[in-house]
């Protein structure tokens, strides 16, 4: 362990524009390959390392200490990480935290994640903003070697060679393959919203890559959630009798997913409530006729300032995506809800014919403020409703 201090094992990052930066290993040892983007967040990378939204992305964390309270077992929200690999600044040498059964060093070995420490992630920041979030490769060396021109070479190589993002389906790839009911033991229903025996609402919760902290909030009002696989027919989910269909977030680009947008097209019709988060957004705007595209760097962070245009007010939000729903292609059935603050794009859509909205960033995620939650009681008032 002191040699490992002394002498910590060696690492690199390279983009695919062949920028290299030094570091050191602090996960597992090997390569990994992935579009690299930078979240600004100042707490929740065990929230962001399992958030599967970010199944085939590295992701540089901008605030210069990351790890310092360890990872607890409570604060995932999947049952694995799913990011590609990590960049951070400064690995504390200690964690503290009465929750924290281990490091984030211990946890990302345990994983087999390849992460790197130890390089400016200032600089390579400026870089992502600059060119846009471009592919990168994180390669890990075991403890005594040495980086050589061969080491750099490979890297850069296989940066370039990393498929493109905009394209790619990745719903299903990450999504469960069988349905399931979310349980959870420790929860209280809100008032007025039944018992646990007999919660109010039947919710079908479509997976691409479901975020638990969204499962857990649909339950706490009153839900019965039944999750199922990305590729479920819109039939099938009828046949389930739900009150209302959640479409949740999830990794890569909207458009390709085209078994989901037909889906979500047919529950819409059918005057089922549906709300969508984030991936489920964009789908639900695909459904109803909108286009998408992929953004220069993306939003990823946990204090994005966003106006829900009903009310004026402005919701500090969480934030993680890298395509957007294209603001001109709204057709004459779908209205914009939220716009963002930082640059103006779409952040939320309601039908005007139907019961169906949803929402760009993540209403679930708790950095903090808790100011878009309401939209959770939203979707519960159309399912009241109906
Ligand atoms: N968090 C998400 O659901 C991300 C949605 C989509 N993969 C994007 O990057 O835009």
């Amino acid at each position: 362990m002191l040699t490992d201090l002394l002498h910590p094992p060696q690492a690199i990052l390279a983009l695919a524009d062949g920028t290299v930066f030094r570091g050191q290993s602090i996960g597992a040892t090997g390569q990994t390959v992935g579009e690299v983007v930078f979240n600004t967040s100042l707490t929740g990378y065990q929230e962001i390392l399992t958030d599967p939204s970010y199944c085939r992305q590295i992701v540089t964390l901008t605030y210069p200490h990351i790890g310092s309270y360890g990872i607890s077992d409570e604060d995932v929200e999947s049952s694995k990480v799913y990011a590609a690999g990590l960049v951070v600044k400064d690995l504390p040498v200690r964690a503290s935290n009465f929750r924290a059964g281990k490091t984030l060093d211990a946890y990302l070995r345990e994983q087999g994640t390849v992460a790197i420490a130890g390089l400016d992630t200032r600089r390579l920041t400026r870089v992502l903003r600059t060119t846009g979030a471009q592919n990168g490769c994180i390669l890990a060396l075991a403890a005594g070697e040495a980086i050589t021109q061969a080491h750099i070479d490979t890297a850069v190589a296989a940066a370039q060679a990393a498929p493109s993002m905009a394209g790619l389906d990745l719903a299903k790839v990450v999504s469960r393959t069988s349905s399931e009911v979310w349980t959870q033991t420790e929860w209280k229903l809100g008032a007025g919203y039944g018992t646990q025996a007999a919660p109010k609402f039947h919710v079908v919760a479509y997976d691409f890559g479901v975020k638990h902290n969204i499962l857990r909030m649909l339950a706490e009002r009153g839900c019965k959630v039944t999750v199922v696989p990305a590729q479920t027919a819109a039939a099938d989910v009828l046949a389930l009798n739900p009150n209302g269909v959640f479409l949740s977030n999830g990794p890569g680009d909207p458009e390709p997913c085209d078994y989901a947008i037909r889906a979500t097209a047919e529950l819409i019709e059918s005057g089922t409530p549906v709300f969508g988060i984030c991936l489920g957004h964009q789908i639900l705007a695909l459904a109803s006729g909108a286009k998408t595209f992929k953004m220069k760097f993306g939003h990823h962070g946990a204090n994005h300032p966003v106006k829900d245009l009903d009310s004026g007010r402005v919701g500090i939000t969480s934030q993680n995506h890298g395509f957007a729903v294209d603001a001109e292609t709204l057709p004459a059935h779908l209205r914009a809800t939220h716009i963002s603050l930082f640059d103006g794009t779409l952040q939320g859509i309601a039908r005007t014919d139907k019961p169906a909205f949803s929402f760009q960033g993540h209403p679930e995620a708790s950095p903090g403020p808790h100011d878009i939650a309401y939209l959770f009681d939203r979707f519960i008032g159309l399912m009241a409703q109906a």
